[in-house]
């Protein structure tokens, strides 16, 4: 089936999206549900890193009004005229972006703001494009979504430690958050897709399309709309149902390579929907640039050997910013066992 888009959405691919009706029940089932308040979530945690390298949290203690802060402010932004959110791109990474991910031509149906928090919040300067009040008040939402989204990558980066028995429990947790790691912060809005309308259902149209995430980790929250899918190892495709009161976590490639690949960097991607925005606000949490990756001796025991060539960040970063979405990020780093 075709449908004719105005540029640039016209580069948009149109991906096979048939569900089987009960799609959401089955899918429901395959993604591991971590009850942060239950006595011992250590062990399905990592469980749930080695099987899918995905999982969603419940019981997380997150502060609701500051999700919901948050949400109403990302809603304004990007409820302003293009003109004015155009002025904060084009995101090179970094910025308002529109369509157009990263910059090697990939596209999706979405629009974003990709913020650079290394040293903290984001720097009010990423921010002046807007006028003062709209500033402010988003960047103090944004303020405080960070500190308590450090705050739970970094309990969850804890149990994933204690789960897959290593020590220091905060031996993850500790490379993310110290000083001039690298950390970002991304709020993407997926508008309805009218050109979906009347296609009852037979194609998709990619909103964010098929990768993995680089980082160590990434907490994903969004609203109650569907459209995220998760990749299973034998590459079967399965939507995530919504749960704007959950966090979903994926493991990053660099998490991937410090685990000897028992954690897996999981492949997911979004599809645009036909009459519900989507609005999600993702934290990334990586290595500081300089900081060699390869995996920890503690988990290479019995001989094993590393599946990776060493690597510092920035030397993936580099390799990363001139690679496609879709790549596979981590084969120019890969060892032949
Ligand atoms: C096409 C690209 C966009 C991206 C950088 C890259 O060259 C390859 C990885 C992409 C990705 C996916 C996860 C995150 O959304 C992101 C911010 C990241 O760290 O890697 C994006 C990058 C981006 O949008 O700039
Ligand atoms: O917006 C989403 O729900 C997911 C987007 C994503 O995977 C990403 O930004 O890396
Ligand atoms: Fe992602």
């Amino acid at each position: 089936m075709v449908v004719l888009l105005n540029p640039p959405t016209e580069q948009l691919s149109l991906a096979k999206a048939c569900k089987p009706k009960n799609a959401h029940a089955a899918a429901a089932a395959i993604v591991p549900v971590i009850d942060l308040s239950s006595p011992n979530p250590a062990a399905d945690v990592a469980r749930a890193c080695e099987e899918l390298g995905f999982f969603k949290v419940t019981n997380h203690g997150f502060p609701k009004h500051v999700t919901a802060r948050l949400e109403a402010e990302a809603a304004r932004f990007f409820s302003l005229p293009e003109a004015e959110k155009e002025k904060g791109g084009p995101a090179l990474p970094f910025g308002y972006g529109n369509k157009r991910i990263g910059c090697n031509g990939d596209m999706g149906w979405v629009e974003y703001l990709l913020l650079d928090i290394t040293s903290g919040n984001p720097r009010p300067a990423s921010l002046d494009f807007l006028r003062e009040t709209s500033a402010t008040s988003l960047c103090s939402a944004l303020s405080e979504y960070i500190s308590a989204v450090r705050k739970l990558a970094c309990e969850l980066l804890e149990l994933m430690a204690e789960g897959i028995g290593i020590q220091p429990r905060d031996v993850f947790s500790k490379v993310v958050m110290g000083e001039g790691s690298d950390r970002m912060l991304r709020l993407n809005h997926y508008p309805p897709c009218p050109q979906l309308q009347g296609l009852a259902g037979s194609a998709g149209l990619t909103g964010f399309g098929e990768h993995t995430d680089p980082m160590i980790v990434s907490v994903l929250r969004s609203n109650n709309s569907s459209g995220f899918q998760i990749a299973l190892r034998d590459g079967t495709w399965v939507p995530v149902p919504p749960d704007q009161d959950s966090f979903f976590i994926n493991v990053g490639d660099a998490m991937q390579v410090l685990t000897n690949g028992r954690f897996r960097s999981v492949r997911h991607r979004v599809e645009a929907n036909r009459c519900k925005s989507r609005l999600s606000m993702i934290f990334f949490g990586g290595p500081p640039p300089q900081q060699v990756i390869r995996p920890l001796s503690q988990l290479l025991t019995n001989g094993e050997r590393s599946r990776y060539k060493e690597f510092t960040w920035a030397e993936y970063k580099k390799s990363s910013y001139n690679s496609k979405l879709a790549d596979n990020r981590l084969a120019p780093f890969e060892n032949m066992l």
